[in-house]
């Protein structure tokens, strides 16, 4: 009776134990970030790498009195493959962020590699991981994680994302500031990318489909680049941190519920898409239900706005050319 109890705790179809590994850990977001996944029932291992203060963020979060152990490593040592075998989501979060007057395409010649190399190691020591990039610019970083897990010949589409929740939090956020409502009550979908002109939220499928006209235009510029109020606002040290770490510990959560096999786990994130494939468009952000095995369904958009279509149109183009980038990196630079 008491092995057939432990059999089954420790099946991979009902398990509720799980091993998160954060790269970048002591960073602006992999702090908090690492803070809220330390809060997260479901995760049991906890695992922190970074170039510095991998094992003092560790160590200070392992006091925290939750069934979780929390293990911090360095590059010593082979920390990095350490820190990953046996991973079951691994969440990316590490590179440089952007100051005043940069776009996120303009930290692509830095966090490439950075991507490139953490990908390869992720390819090496935990080949079934759910992927979740964070670093930017994340219409770029996605392609560059799937080409390598495709050199390595272990690339599973299901099991990569990129994390555009921020856009979402802002969206319910934003939009609960113009209409007089609480944000806990506001879901928008958002889809295409993640940097202005790529980030498109589908107003026309909320409550709130009757905006005047300059209110709307205001509203989809303020989501569209809400990351350059913080930029702004930070003024040279950095930008979203806490708002990303919570909008990182959402999708990591969600990614953990579908593993564990709960049903109905929808989240819009960046993802190998079906839906333009055809128009050469490899990569698009869209409703995603999550599954035991990662992305379980792609949502169609739905129907839209003539603006929705208008965006949802330049968002293609510019997706296109920022994939290709990310792809192009790669194949020089293997
Ligand atoms: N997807 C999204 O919505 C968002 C993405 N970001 C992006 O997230 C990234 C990180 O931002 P912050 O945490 O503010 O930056 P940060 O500079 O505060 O932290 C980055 C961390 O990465 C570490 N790191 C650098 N190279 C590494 C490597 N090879 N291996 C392991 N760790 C390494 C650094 O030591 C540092 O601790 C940036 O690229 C930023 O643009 C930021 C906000 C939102
Ligand atoms: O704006 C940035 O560079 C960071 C980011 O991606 C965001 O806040 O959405």
């Amino acid at each position: 009776m008491f092995s057939q109890i432990s059999t089954r705790q420790f099946s991979s179809s009902a398990r509720n134990a799980y091993k998160v590994t954060v790269l970048g850990a002591a960073g602006g977001i992999g702090q908090p970030l690492s803070l809220l996944m330390k809060l997260n029932p479901k995760v049991t291992q906890l695992s922190l790498y970074d170039l510095r203060l991998g094992k003092g963020v560790a160590t200070d979060l392992s006091h925290i009195p939750t069934n979780s152990t929390v293990t911090g490593y360095g590059p010593e040592n082979d920390g990095l493959a350490t820190a990953l075998k046996g991973s079951d989501v691994v969440l990316i979060p590490a590179g440089v962020p952007r100051k005043p007057g940069m776009t996120r395409d303009d930290l692509f010649n830095t966090n490439a590699s950075i991507v490139r190399d953490l990908a390869k190691a992720a390819a090496e020591n935990c080949p079934n991981a759910s992927l979740l990039i964070i670093s930017n610019p994340v219409n770029s970083t996605v392609p560059i994680v799937s080409e390598v897990l495709k050199s390595k010949g272990v690339y599973n589409p299901k099991k990569l994302f990129g994390v555009t929740t921020l856009d979402v939090l802002r969206s319910s956020r934003f939009l609960s500031e113009v209409v007089g409502t609480n944000p806990a009550n506001e879901t928008v979908t958002v889809v295409g990318g993640h940097s202005g002109v790529t980030i498109v939220p589908l107003l026309s499928q909320t409550k709130h489909k009757d905006l005047p006209k300059e209110q709307y235009d205001a509203l989809v510029h303020r989501i569209q680049f809400g990351g350059d109020e913080v930029v702004q606002a930070k003024d040279g040290a950095g930008s979203a941190t806490l708002s990303m770490a919570q909008a990182g510990a959402r999708m990591a959560g969600s990614v953990l519920k579908g593993l564990a096999g709960e049903a109905d786990i929808t989240e819009p994130t960046f993802i190998d898409s079906p839906l333009f494939k055809s128009e050469g468009v490899e990569f698009f952000s869209s409703r995603v239900t999550l599954g035991p095995e990662g992305v379980k369904e792609v949502h169609p958009l739905g129907t839209l706005s003539s603006v929705e279509e208008e965006m949802v149109a330049t968002a293609k183009e510019t997706l296109k050319k920022n994939i290709q980038k990310g792809i192009d990196f790669v194949k020089a630079n293997p």
